[in-house]
């Protein structure tokens, strides 16, 4: 019986992280220590309309090219139930009872400009509320996690990183680099 023998995949650069989006960066920074090497890059990418994970693999696509190597990119939504899942403008939920919403983040990895991207989903269920807490990250304030008394930005940074829909994604993230066991053609720099 002849053994499988997958060769680790050699990327020709560490892995960037494109986003627009500082506030992302930081948490991904924060959520991925130094378990990856990876760099970022800010470009603001276009806004796409779609399904999450065929927007998050599109980007990847553009950032790939942009970036001419390896890229990690994500698209996050907050999905509202009452509306199947549509991500959607708040004020349009107050017309509906069911407030119960989850946040989702699809990241995906392109390891080239050419390469099918592979997408990963991190889910945090919860519910829409009146603002409670600092307004300087997008929807934090207005989602209350299940199982939790805090809004998002009421809560310790650790705790969001610890629980939120981000950092379950690049958990996923993290267990496919683990277990892909990549080498760099040049070497890996944890630039933070
Ligand atoms: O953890 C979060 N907590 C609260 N709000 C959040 C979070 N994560 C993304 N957001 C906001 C930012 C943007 O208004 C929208 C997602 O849009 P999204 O296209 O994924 O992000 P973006 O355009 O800011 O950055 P990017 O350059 O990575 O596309 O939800
Ligand atoms: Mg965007």
């Amino acid at each position: 019986m002849a053994a499988t023998v997958r060769a680790a995949a050699a990327l020709s650069q560490p892995v960037t992280f494109v986003t627009g989006n500082a506030k992302k960066l930081e948490e991904v920074r924060a959520i991925l220590g130094n378990s990856i090497p990876f760099r970022s890059l800010k470009i603001d990418l276009p806004e796409l309309q779609g399904e999450p994970e065929d927007i998050s693999k599109e980007k990847a696509r553009l950032a790939a090219k942009e970036v001419s190597g390896p890229v990690l990119v994500e698209d996050t939504c907050l999905c509202f139930n009452a509306l199947k899942g549509l991500p959607g403008l708040n004020n349009l939920l107050m017309a509906y009872e069911d407030k119960s919403a989850y946040a989702l983040c699809v990241f995906s990895l392109a390891l080239g400009p050419n390469a099918d991207p592979i997408t990963f989903l991190g889910k945090t269920p919860g519910k829409i509320v009146p603002s409670r807490g600092p307004n300087d990250f997008g929807w934090d304030p207005i989602f209350q996690p299940d199982g939790y008394d805090q809004t998002y930005a009421e809560m310790p940074k650790e705790e969001k990183n610890n629980i939120s829909h981000r950092s379950r994604a690049l958990a996923l993230v993290k267990s496919h680099f683990a277990e892909a066991k990549y080498t760099f053609e040049t070497e890996p720099s944890i630039q933070q």
